[in-house]
């Protein structure tokens, strides 16, 4: 097990009747745009989307393989070239070096050092967050907390190149903890984890939003897993479908799950004028 406190996910924090309500949203895109390829035709990837990311909470960016998650999750971080439109992040504008501790960010890929130990990566990452022989005793802490919190405290001394691809996955995830970060933005953290290992890790998602005040961002292709998010953010072929939370979804389309009411969406979008006629 994780080292999650609650026994299922937290209830969303409510932003309408939050002290919060009014504060700024943790991502504010408008006609945020992003053409990738090389040569002398690049492809509009993203194509003039708007949208907020409500601080404290957990948004799902769900959508088909190939729509422009990562592309967009990148865009955040601050590593996506060829963006244009408005884009802040935490008060600033994404890739703002005031931003660098403040966002942690797991790829696709697992990014660890396969000939290091699981302590001795989380160590390194730690160093370079945290530098000096003064912060030494805050690193420790770090490192011992970030381990726990993904359940890897009694693999700290494997190799990390002799972890399973969900282990090493962990890690990654682990490394994006080590600063405690306001915005935690994660690319498709559950594919490749077995069903207790993905119900845990959503666990842990709910108590970092709940105890640390932590937002999320996380991707997936995995429409059932948009039941676990507070908010969702549904895209298609470089825009978004819809932003609402997952009853509201349901409600609006009158679908019993969000994948129902994803299809419902992408139905009334390609034919806007026949949708209109539905009696709903
Ligand atoms: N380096 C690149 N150069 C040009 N086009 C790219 C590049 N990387 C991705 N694309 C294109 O950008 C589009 C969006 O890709 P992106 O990886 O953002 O999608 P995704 O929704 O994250 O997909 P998946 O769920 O499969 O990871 C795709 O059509 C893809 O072919």
């Amino acid at each position: 097990m994780m080292n999650n406190r609650g026994a299922g996910p937290a209830p969303a924090p409510d932003p309408a009747h939050s002290s919060d309500a009014h504060a700024a949203p943790a991502v504010r895109a408008r006609g945020l745009t992003v053409r990738r390829g090389t040569g002398r035709t690049p492809r509009t990837v993203l194509d003039a989307i708007s949208f907020d990311v409500p601080r404290g909470r957990i948004t799902g960016l769900l959508g088909p393989s190939g729509c422009g998650k990562s592309t967009l999750l990148r865009a955040i971080v601050g590593t996506q070239a060829h963006v244009t439109g408005t884009l802040d992040v935490l008060g600033h504008p994404a890739g703002h070096p005031a931003l660098r501790s403040r966002i942690g960010y797991v790829t696709q890929a697992p990014s660890v050092y396969d000939d290091l130990t699981v302590r001795q990566n989380l160590d390194y990452f730690a160093a370079v967050l945290d530098p000096g022989r003064a912060a030494a005793e805050r690193r420790r802490t770090a490192v011992t907390r970030a381990l726990a919190d993904v359940d890897l405290a009694s693999r700290a001394d494997a190799l990390a190149g002799d972890l399973s691809g969900g282990q090493r996955s962990r890690v990654s995830l682990a490394v994006a903890l080590l600063g405690t970060p306001d915005l935690l933005v994660l690319d498709e953290p559950t594919v490749g984890l077995d069903p207790v290992l993905r119900r845990d890790l959503w666990r842990l998602f709910h108590d970092l939003t709940a105890a640390r005040g932590a937002t999320i961002l996380v991707s997936s292709h995995v429409m059932d897993e948009a039941e676990r998010c507070h908010d969702l953010l549904l895209m298609r072929g470089g825009r978004i479908l819809a932003q609402d939370t997952p009853d509201a979804l349901r409600t609006r389309t009158a679908a019993d799950t969000v994948e129902a009411a994803f299809l419902r969406l992408v139905d009334a979008a390609a034919a806007p004028a026949a949708a209109q006629e539905q009696p709903r």
